[in-house]
């Protein structure tokens, strides 16, 4: 038995997607299936895998499934299930109107385990950038994270998924943050559900620079709810107002991602998203 895939990426966190519109083709998708499509030398290779649903299929509350047409099954290169991913939702966006599923020309409602998250693409055309109301984060209070014997204050940062932010003089792998091969220590009572741990240096005012190491994936060249915890937990050290619009331009190892939150407290992530490769597995 064969299954239709494509690969994309987002700022080069890339992705296997699975488009099984109507649950038939996956079946329950195991962990072990997951693990093996994003296996880097024995599969297809991914920092994740996004399932194609129709929400209709969808009985979890609180996903917006009620209000979309599609349903973003997100799973970590590891199997695991995460809440929301700001980089595949912009290729999961890309697929459905380049299979003309989805109209570029109008905002597009996409239902997540975080609930209904709202596309619009740069310009109502199909093969700009895309930007995703991320909703509204919710801050966690200041915790610690360390590499071997660094530790650095983080401050905590809810994105649907949990992020843990850390200022830091350089990210460079030369410095102490090194090459990231190892998950970061965090305080498990602090992140019972794990945490995806970002590493932050100041590149100019409104301007920063982070790598990220991912829950369930390791170190990616690229995380979009990391970039937005970075934008609030950087926005909030530089002292915004309450009500205040502000930006912040987030530069990573694979791209730039823009980050606006809004005078009404919104997180609207922008960035581009890229089709690849397209084919049958077997796996
Ligand atoms: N790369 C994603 C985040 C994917 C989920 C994360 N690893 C988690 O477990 O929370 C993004 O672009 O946001």
């Amino acid at each position: 038995m064969t299954y239709p895939f494509l690969k994309g990426h987002g700022t080069e966190n890339d992705f296997v997607l699975l488009p099984d519109p109507d649950l038939h083709l996956h079946g329950e998708l195991p962990a072990s299936r997951v693990a093996a499509l994003c296996d880097r030398r024995a599969g297809l290779g991914g920092d994740g895998v996004l399932r194609v649903v129709r929400a209709r299929y969808v009985d979890q509350p609180g996903t917006g499934a009620e209000q979309a047409e599609w349903f973003m099954d997100y799973r970590n290169a590891d199997g695991s299930v995460a809440e929301m991913c700001g980089n595949g939702i912009r290729v999961f966006a890309r697929h459905l109107v380049t299979e003309g599923l989805a109209d570029a020309s109008a905002p597009l409602p996409v239902a997540t385990r975080d609930g209904l998250k709202t596309i619009t693409f740069a310009g109502g055309a199909a093969d700009g950038e895309i930007s995703v109301d991320m909703g509204v984060p919710r801050l966690m209070g200041d915790t610690t994270v360390a590499v071997g014997e660094t530790s650095w204050g983080a401050v905590g940062v809810d994105m649907g998924n949990p992020h843990a932010v850390a200022f830091v003089e350089s990210v460079d792998a030369g410095g102490p943050v090194g090459p990231l091969l190892a998950e970061p220590t965090f305080d498990r009572s602090f992140y019972p559900a794990g945490v995806n741990v970002e590493f932050v240096e100041d590149v100019a005012p409104g301007h920063v620079r982070m790598r990220v190491h991912e829950r369930g994936s390791g170190e990616t060249r690229s995380c979009g709810t990391g970039a937005c915890a970075v934008a609030v937990a950087s926005a909030l050290r530089d002292g915004r107002a309450e009500g205040e619009a502000v930006t912040r331009v987030v530069d990573l190892p694979g791209g730039t991602l823009t980050v606006d939150w809004t005078a009404e407290g919104r997180i609207v992530m922008t960035g581009p998203a890229v089709l690849v490769a397209r084919g049958e597995t077997d796996l």
